[in-house]
């Protein structure tokens, strides 16, 4: 008889608009598994950097108040949820300005040692299983994540999905997209402290030609692959 599936901890990497929220909250909704975004939490951080008159060109500064935010993530995949300091930031975390400073903000090693507390805290609390979901969660923050995904697609790709997203878009704002999100992975993947890169043991999926669903399917396969093997190694073990 084959083993009860056991909990698996997830991380699923990738830079940006490759599908990584997207598919994380599908796969961790189908699978009964709490789910957390990394990235809105680099973003909460700094929200609040800014709403608090800190100059986010300066390193110095932000690691001074790095300390400061009180930051409350939600794992509920149908309902993701993040406050600041008692305030909801679901909406004001997803601004240009923001978006514009994220990588700054996220690359000061202080920010970088406060999250990742953060969110290693949120993981092993969650006893059922969770699907993390960020830049450097397989390379940094859950080295033993009992499976590693980094996704990955093409920069037009990424683009025409982002642009998808903001309706009306002309040919000038594809291409301003698509320089903007190079140009942030550039800035992640290059940055001192835990860099965007995929862990050794990570399994890459190229999603350029697949679609959501596609994408979602395969790693809910691969998770339930995962967590076969995870079980049948504690049987043995107990044995
Ligand atoms: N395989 C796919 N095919 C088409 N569209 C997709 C696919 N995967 C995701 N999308 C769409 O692309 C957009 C970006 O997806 P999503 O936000 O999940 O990416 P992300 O990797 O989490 O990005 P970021 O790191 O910037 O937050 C969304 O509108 C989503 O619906
Ligand atoms: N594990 C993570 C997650 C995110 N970041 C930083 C870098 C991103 O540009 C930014 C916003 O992430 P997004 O909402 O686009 O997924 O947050 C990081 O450094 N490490």
């Amino acid at each position: 008889m084959s083993a009860t599936p056991a909990a698996v901890i997830v991380a699923i990497d990738g830079p940006s608009g490759t599908g990584k929220s997207s598919t994380s909250k599908a796969v961790a909704a189908q699978l009964g598994l709490r789910y957390l975004d990394t990235g809105a939490q680099y973003r909460a951080i700094t929200w609040w950097m800014l709403n608090n008159g800190v100059d986010v060109s300066d390193p110095e500064r932000i690691a001074a108040q790095a300390d400061r935010p009180v930051i409350v993530s939600g794992t509920d995949p149908q309902a993701p949820a993040i406050s600041v300091d008692g305030a909801d930031a679901a909406g004001p975390i997803r601004t240009q300005e923001v978006t514009s400073a994220v990588s700054a903000v996220s690359a000061v090693p202080q920010v970088r040692a406060r999250i990742t507390e953060l969110q290693r805290s949120i993981a092993a609390e969650a006893r059922g299983g969770i699907v993390v979901e960020g830049r450097d969660i397989g390379t940094t923050v859950l080295p033993d994540a009992d499976l590693k995904v980094f996704l990955t697609a093409s920069p037009e790709a990424r683009a025409a999905r982002r642009s998808g997203e903001l309706k009306g878009k002309d040919a000038t704002g594809l291409a301003a997209t698509q320089q903007a999100l190079t140009e942030r992975d550039k800035a992640d993947s290059s940055r001192k402290t835990s860099p965007l890169k995929k862990a050794d043991d990570a399994v890459e999926v190229d999603t350029t030609e697949l679609t959501l669903e596609q994408v979602v399917e395969c790693v809910v396969t691969l998770v339930e692959k995962a967590s076969a093997e995870k079980a049948g190694r504690m049987e043995k073990a107990a044995r």
